[in-house]
């Protein structure tokens, strides 16, 4: 049977509140007519802040149970939009918070913490207010930005994946990589080079990767295209010449070629058209290099405040062993292993293992073991290889680290565990999973690295007071 399609009707809603995701929420209630008495409507709307009044237009009003919008007209504004920000202000996917004022932002993720932690039956007089930052904008020391099919350099739209926004600046970009991204942008017109097509996978440019170091100013352009250099000489000669004028700090600029996969990774080729393939970087005093495919904390003003807590939290001193589960590059293993008696961290991506081993020893550290492994593979394997640790540390990936890695690390049964989450969600479901081997949680501290996004991190100290499973 068809369905009916109702009209397009254009509603003055009130924003209620803001999900999970970053999109206003509001339940709008159907007036009693035309047999929809009561008829709900879950409307999420971009852009906005909880007591916003907006007008928004909904096709096939009465015949659908949600719809993603944008608004049409901001009629009111609600108590904590920023109004330095202009309405009409294209917002990219990587800023759903950008019109809420500061305060409320923070307000709203410590909540969302405490949420979590309350639903799975924790206290959250535990949870301390959270740790913001003093300039919450131009926070970033890596960019990457699409080139759009037609023209664009800039960001994904919030809720769609199409289209891109030509990006003019960013809340969240160092005016260098504005900068860097205009003269690219420049380059591209004038030789009229196309953004990559993903459906019909045509065109050239892909994306531009952009990272700098806060601490050694130096600056990596990375283009990602379809093509290599050697087809397009003249324009590549002339790519290094813009920026290498206008960029003193630039050591490293490369041409990433792949045309078949979609996995960067395995790329067909990357050329260096300027100086080295990695740029230095400092983090907590510790030296690190980074190439363009090596994670590294984005926020380093807030990545050095998270490892200053863990290491609180942690307490570790020169007797002690201690296991970095998902140690990535050894952001926290390096200062750990500096005021410990021996390290060990576990990670699934070799390459982040590589960078460890070598990040370890350009800092003199010579008390590490790293190893490429599984999490829960790892663990069983460290016990017979390097024994048990005093003290872990574990700082998964959003999902989380699940259940069998909880029961794992709850069997090892150290002391004192430090967990350093990235989605409060998946933190609050590990956490059950300590309880059930007799932790308690001690502390719980939210840090805001993220400001104008919905994401949250939060360090957390549990302590074994009991055992319950053997
Ligand atoms: C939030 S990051 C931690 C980064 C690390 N603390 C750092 O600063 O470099 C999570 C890490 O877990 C790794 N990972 C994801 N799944 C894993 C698994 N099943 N076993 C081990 N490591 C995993 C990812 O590669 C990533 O490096």
């Amino acid at each position: 049977m068809k369905k009916e399609i109702y009209p397009t009707e254009v509603l003055d809603v009130t924003i209620d509140r803001i999900d999970s995701r970053g999109y206003g929420y509001v339940r709008y209630i159907h007036p009693p007519e035309r047999g929809s008495n009561g008829k709900h409507l879950n409307l999420y709307i971009t852009n906005v802040v909880p007591g916003d009044v907006v007008r928004v237009t909904v096709e096939n009003a009465k015949g659908r149970g949600k719809a993603l919008l944008e608004y049409d007209e901001l009629l009111k504004a609600g108590p904590t939009r920023n109004l330095a920000v202009p309405t009409d202000e294209a917002v990219s996917g990587g800023t759903p918070l950008q019109y809420m004022n500061y305060d409320a932002q923070l307000a709203y993720k410590e909540d969302m913490v405490k949420g979590y932690l309350a639903e799975a039956g924790f206290d959250t007089e535990l949870v301390k207010p959270i740790i913001g930052m003093d300039k919450p904008e131009r926070y970033r020391n890596k960019m990457e930005l699409t080139f759009g099919a037609t023209g664009e350099l800039g960001m994904h739209q919030q809720g769609n994946f199409r289209r891109v926004i030509d990006l003019q600046d960013s809340i969240l970009a160092p005016e260098v990589m504005t900068e860097v991204k205009h003269v690219v942008g420049q380059w591209q017109k004038d030789y009229k080079f196309p953004g990559y097509h993903k459906d019909s996978q045509t065109g050239l440019l892909r994306n531009l990767m952009m990272r700098t170091s806060f601490v050694t100013g130096e600056l990596m352009v990375v283009l990602y295209a379809r093509k290599g250099p050697q087809e397009f000489p003249e324009a590549a000669a002339d790519l290094v010449e813009r920026l290498t004028k206008q960029f003193d700090q630039l050591v490293s600029l490369q041409w990433v070629e792949y045309a078949s996969s979609n996995e960067r990774i395995e790329a067909e080729a990357t050329h260096i058209l300027h100086g080295r393939d990695y740029i230095n970087d400092e983090l907590n005093g510790f030296k690190y290099r980074v190439w363009p495919e090596t994670f590294f904390q984005a926020n380093p003003v807030q990545a050095e405040k998270l490892v200053e807590l863990a290491l609180e939290m942690a307490d570790v001193n020169q007797e002690m062993r201690v296991l970095d589960l998902f140690c990535g590059v050894g952001t926290f293993s390096l200062p750990l292993a500096a005021n410990s008696k021996e390290l060990a961290g576990i990670e699934i991506v070799d390459m982040s293992i590589q960078s460890a081993i070598r990040n370890a020893k350009d800092n003199g550290l010579d008390n590490t073991y790293f190893m490429t492994s599984d999490a829960r593979k790892g663990l069983i394997e460290l016990k017979d290889t390097w024994g048990l640790p005093d003290l872990l540390l574990l700082d998964p990936p959003r999902s989380g680290a699940g259940g069998k890695v909880m029961r794992s690390i709850g069997r090892f049964g150290t002391d004192k565990i430090v967990y350093v989450s990235c989605a409060p969600k998946s933190l609050a479901d590990d956490l059950v999973w300590l309880r059930e081997f007799g932790y308690e949680l001690v502390t719980v501290q939210p840090v805001d690295q993220f400001p104008h996004t919905t994401h949250v991190e939060t360090v957390v100290l549990m302590e074994k007071v009991q055992t319950r499973i053997a």
